[in-house]
This record gives structure tokens, sequence and C-alpha cells, in this order.
């Protein structure tokens, strides 16, 4: 992962997250336990009877019995295990299918404050990746320990019980190998874990690449940033590919000591056969037992070794967790048509982005009254879309008030405030989708006659019927299908089709045509008739038809009037008036 927000690790433990995501599955996973227990059961009579078996031969007996008991044992051990194998990755799934749901719901109330620090493409790699990996831990790790764990514990009590000597040798054995495993187990979650940041970084660096493609080939940039995805992808192969070295050295220390086990006990226990302390069947039961435990043993190292990859991505998915997000609440109902237009006012606004960053907003004061359009106007950063930000609650402002019909926007419920208003972004992003779908985004339950009025109002009837599919044409990623000035016009249809009592626009600053101006100078007047209209303005046109202008500079309000009494009383205003907006008003 590079420099996104979530970096410090959770609080809570990785086992506590894990049962959390299982709790609601917990039945499903203990029936998908019990019946790996039982295969785990079924193996464990299997040197039982073997061990009568040869009792039966030596004498004399028929073996018919007990070769029946042993063949209907491995045909059950089989079907409960295809039984058992199957409840259970059915459950990991679902877990996968909850987790990526919390994690999905959570990441889209996010704060835009924390979206603003994060990467997305590191989330993104959170909710796919990340979540996937918590699969292997549900069945091979949680099932694996408990389950292998128990069969373990079973069959050392069966060996204690059928010679305790052995078992002794066995132990013995068995702890050296735990030792060692022990300090093997860390490095595999160390190096999990930073497998797991560089698939999000590789995300990152994708979603970068992939999101200004046309920027990247334009600046000759495709090599370099094919560098950049490339390091982060080897970098997860460096590690993962560690991982599994560890991994596969944890596996074969339990291979491997179950193998000298096997050695020691067939030499003790020949040593014993020897001197008449126990009989060959005893022998031939525990070389068995021995044969058994190398299972269990080797599911509970996989498992553990399993864990660390899942506590990795449990951790990582947790960090996305705790970014702080917007109480989850119902949509709120849109205004009702004719609704009273909204009062805006700032008073004394101080805000900075972030506790490092410099204020933007010094004590920001104005007061709009319903109705009318308000023109904010001023230097490049002077603090401009920061306004409409704050209206919108994407941040709250450190100090001051903001109120809406004269109601802190504290007290508002941020959907029910966001219900009354339509914002029109300065780069007016499309969805991919239809044309549609992208006109009733904020407003589902739109009908065709209420589509047809904002297209419109928007000048964009004539589009519609240029489209192949008309209103279902398809826009592209982002409307890369749609030219910069029918974005913009989308986005305002888009907007109007919310009633909103509080259009916020930031006017792009790209230049439109004289017809495109004209036709949206038009719809901006006639929605200012009954609705608050606020604009960032980066148009004469706009300015001179606004009721009142509001100058900004360097984050705080120097002066609001109409465009003559500004002209006449703001130097700075009059100096905007006379460069920056002059070539619009050639245009
Ligand atoms: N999300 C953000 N995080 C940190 N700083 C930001 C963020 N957005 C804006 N800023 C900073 O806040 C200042 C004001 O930005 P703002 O977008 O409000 O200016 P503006 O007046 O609308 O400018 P313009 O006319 O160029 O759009 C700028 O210095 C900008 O760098």
């Amino acid at each position: 992962m590079q420099d996104s927000e979530p970096s410090a690790p959770p609080a809570v433990p990785p086992w506590r997250l894990l049962l959390g995501y299982v709790r609601p599955h917990r039945w499903a996973l203990l029936g998908g336990a019990v019946l790996s227990l039982m295969t785990g059961a079924a193996g464990l009579a299997l040197p039982l009877v073997a061990r009568g078996l040869i009792d039966d031969l030596q004498h004399d007996r028929a073996i018919t019995g007990a070769l029946l008991a042993m063949s209907a044992l491995v045909v059950a051990n089989a079907a409960i295990g295809a039984l058992g194998g199957y409840v259970l990755r059915y459950t990991a799934e679902s877990v996968v299918l909850g987790a990526r749901r919390a994690l999905v719901s959570h990441l889209l109330r996010l704060r835009i404050a924390a979206v603003d620090r994060s990467e997305p493409g590191d989330l993104m790699a959170r909710i796919t990746s990340d979540t996937t990996l918590l699969r292997e831990v549900t069945t091979d790790s949680l099932v694996g320990i408990g389950t292998g764990g128990l069969t373990l514990v079973a069959t050392l009590v069966m060996m204690g019980v059928v010679d305790p000597v052995l078992f002794a040798v066995t132990l013995g054995v068995v702890l050296g190998a735990g030792t060692v495993i022990g300090v093997i187990v860390p490095r595999i979650n160390r190096a999990s874990r930073q497998a797991q940041n560089a698939v999000g970084a590789m995300g990152a660096s994708l979603e970068r690449v992939l999101g200004a493609l046309r920027t990247v080939k334009a600046s000759g940039a495709e090599h370099r940033e094919e560098q950049a995805v490339h390091a982060a992808a080897q970098e997860s192969w460096r590690q993962s590919v560690k991982a599994a070295k560890w991994s596969a050295l944890a596996g074969n220390t339990a291979g491997l000591s179950m193998q000298i086990a096997f050695i020691t006990v067939l030499a003790v226990g020949g040593a014993r056969v020897a001197t008449g302390a126990i009989d060959i069947g005893t022998l031939v039961a525990f070389l068995l037992f021995v044969f058994y435990l190398m299972s269990p043993i080797q599911q509970v190292v996989g498992a553990v070794a399993q864990y660390q990859t899942g506590a990795a991505a449990l951790a990582r998915i947790e960090e996305a967790r705790q970014l702080p997000a917007e109480p989850a609440t119902e949509p709120a109902p849109l205004p009702s048509l004719g609704a009273e237009p909204a009062a805006v006012a700032f008073e004394n606004v101080r805000f900075r982005y972030a506790d490092d960053l410099p204020y933007v907003h010094h004590g920001v004061t104005f007061t709009i009254p319903p109705r009318g359009m308000t023109a904010f106007v001023g230097p490049s950063g002077a603090g401009k879309t920061t306004v409409f930000s704050l209206i919108e609650r994407f941040y709250d402002p450190g100090e001051g008030r903001i109120t809406l019909d004269g109601r802190d926007l504290a007290d508002w419920d941020v959907s029910g405030l966001r219900s009354s208003i339509g914002y029109v972004e300065q780069d007016a992003p499309v969805l991919s989708g239809s044309l549609r779908d992208n006109l009733v985004l904020g407003n589902p339950g739109a009908d065709e006659n209420d589509v047809l009025r904002a297209l419109k109002t928007t000048r964009l009837d004539g589009l519609v019927d240029r489209l192949p599919n008309g209103l279902d044409t398809l826009v592209g990623h982002r409307g890369t299908k749609l030219s910069g000035g029918e974005r913009q016009r989308v986005a305002i249809a888009r907007a109007l089709l919310r009633r909103p009592r509080l259009l916020l626009l930031d006017e792009a600053t790209s230049q439109l045509d004289a017809v495109n101006e004209a036709a949206l100078r038009d719809t901006v007047a006639d929605v200012a008739r009954t609705t608050t209209v606020l604009v960032v303005a980066h148009r004469l046109s706009t300015v001179t038809m606004a009721d009142r202008i509001v100058v900004m500079d360097a984050g705080e309000v120097r002066a609001v009037g109409t465009h003559r009494e500004l002209v006449a009383a703001d130097p700075l205003y009059a100096e905007l008036a006379a460069t920056q907006f002059l070539a619009a008003a050639d245009a």
C-alpha cells in the first residue's frame, strides 16, 4: 500500500475479528466441523479394527467381519468427508460474502476527508483480494485448528492408552517440531501482510493509470507507469514466495518430525516387543496411530500458516472499516414539487482540510436569501468550491456556523440535507452506464415526463435524438462518449431531476461555444426563479446575470454586490472582470 490513510494496525486481535465474521454462520460451520470430526473418528477406529484383524489372524479366527467393518469405515469416511467439505466451503463463501457486504457498505459511506487520504485502488483490493483470503482462513484455519486439534488430542490420548512409553517418545518428537514451527509462524504473518499491501499498491497504481490513460498516453508515460505497476506486482510475488518458503518449511518440519517419530517408535517398540512388554498387535496399532497422527498435525500446521495470511487480510479489512464514515441512514425523500427554495448563511466559518494543512477559510461570512442566483468569484484557490463542499457536509467547519433555512447544518440529518440540494461538480462526472441511468441517479423514481422536461431545460433533447439508442445509449466509462459541454448539461439535468431547493453549480472553467453558453445561461435563469442557485462563476455572462456576487480572496469574503456595484467599488473584482472574464465575454 502506498501513502493511503489506513496504516495503523487495528487494536482488535485478528482471531476476534474472524469470529465476528463467522458468528452469523456458526451453526453451519459447527455442522461442517462435526462432519470433519466424524471422518477423523472413523479414521481413528481403523487402527483398532486392524489390531482386531491381526488378533483374529493370530488365533485362526475368521476375518470377514473385521474386513467388512474396515470397508464400511472407509466408505463412510469418504461420504462424510465430501459432505463436510461442501458444508465448510459453503460457509466460508458466506463469510466472504458477509465481509464484502459490510466493507462495501462502509466504504460507500466514507467521509470525503477519509477518501481524500486513501488510494481507491488499494481500498478496492481490500474488498476483492483481501476478503477472498477469508475463505481459506474460515475453512482451513478455523476448522483445521478446531478439528485437526481435536483429532490430534484424541489420537494422542489413544496412543497414551495403548502404550504410555511409546506415547512419551512420540510426544517428545512432536514438541520439538512444535518449537521450530513456533519460530517460523510470525515470519509467515509478516510476509503475508507485506504481500497483501503490495497487492493494494498494485491496485492503487493501476487505478491511477487507467483513470487517466489518455493523459498517460499523451505524456508518453506508459513505460514509467508500467514499471510502477510491475514493481508492485514483483513485490507481492517476492513476499508471497517468502511466505510460501516459511509455510513449506513449517509443513516439512511437521512431516519430518512424524517420520522421526515413526522410526523411533519402530526401534523402541521393537525392543519392547522383544522384551515382551507389549505384543506385536499393540506395536502395529501404535505405528498406525503415528502414521495417522501425520494428517492432523499437518492440518494444524497448515491451518496456523494459513491463519497468518488470513490475519494479515483481516487486519487490512479492519483498517478500512475503521476509516471514518457517515452514519448509515435511509435515503431521505426528495423535496415535493414547488417546495420553498432554501436560504443559506455562513457565519465566521474557519476551515482547513486536515490538521496538518493551512486554513482555507479564515472566517467566511455571507447570507443568501431564498430564490435568485448568487455567483461566487475570486482568484483560483480562494476557497469557492470549498464553500460548496461545506454546504454538502462533505466536511465540517472547524469554527463558525453554516445554516440552511436558519438551522445549523450539524443539526440536519445528512441525507435529509443532501436531498434538498442539487450539486453539479466542476468536472461534471458522468458514470458508466446509459444516459438514462445517469439522469435518474439521484431520483430513481423520476418518470419519463420528468426526464424529458429536464432534458429540454438543459437543451439536451437534440442530443438524445442523435444518439443511436436515445436515452438508453451507453455513455462509456466516465462519459467518454460525450463532449465536455454535454457532460456538464447531463450533470445539471441530473441535479434538476432531484427538484432541489438549492442548486450548487460549480461552473466548468473550460469555454463553451456561444450557443451552449446561452443555453446554459437560460437554464440557470429559469431555475433561479423557483430555486436558490449558487454558482462558482468563471464566465462574465454568468456574473452579469447574477442577483448578487460574492467576491472571495484568500479564504475571505472581500465584497458582496451586483456586477455594476462591484466594478465600481472593488478593485479586485474590477480586475477580474477586466481580465479573467473578458475572454468569455468575447467568445
Ligand atoms: N480535498 C482537499 N484536500 C486538501 N486541500 C484541498 C482540497 N480541496 C481543495 N484544497 C485546497 O483548498 C484551497 C481552496 O480550494 P478551492 O477548490 O475551494 O478553491 P477555488 O476558489 O474553488 O479554486 P478554483 O477557482 O481554482 O476552482 C486550495 O488551496 C486547494 O489546494
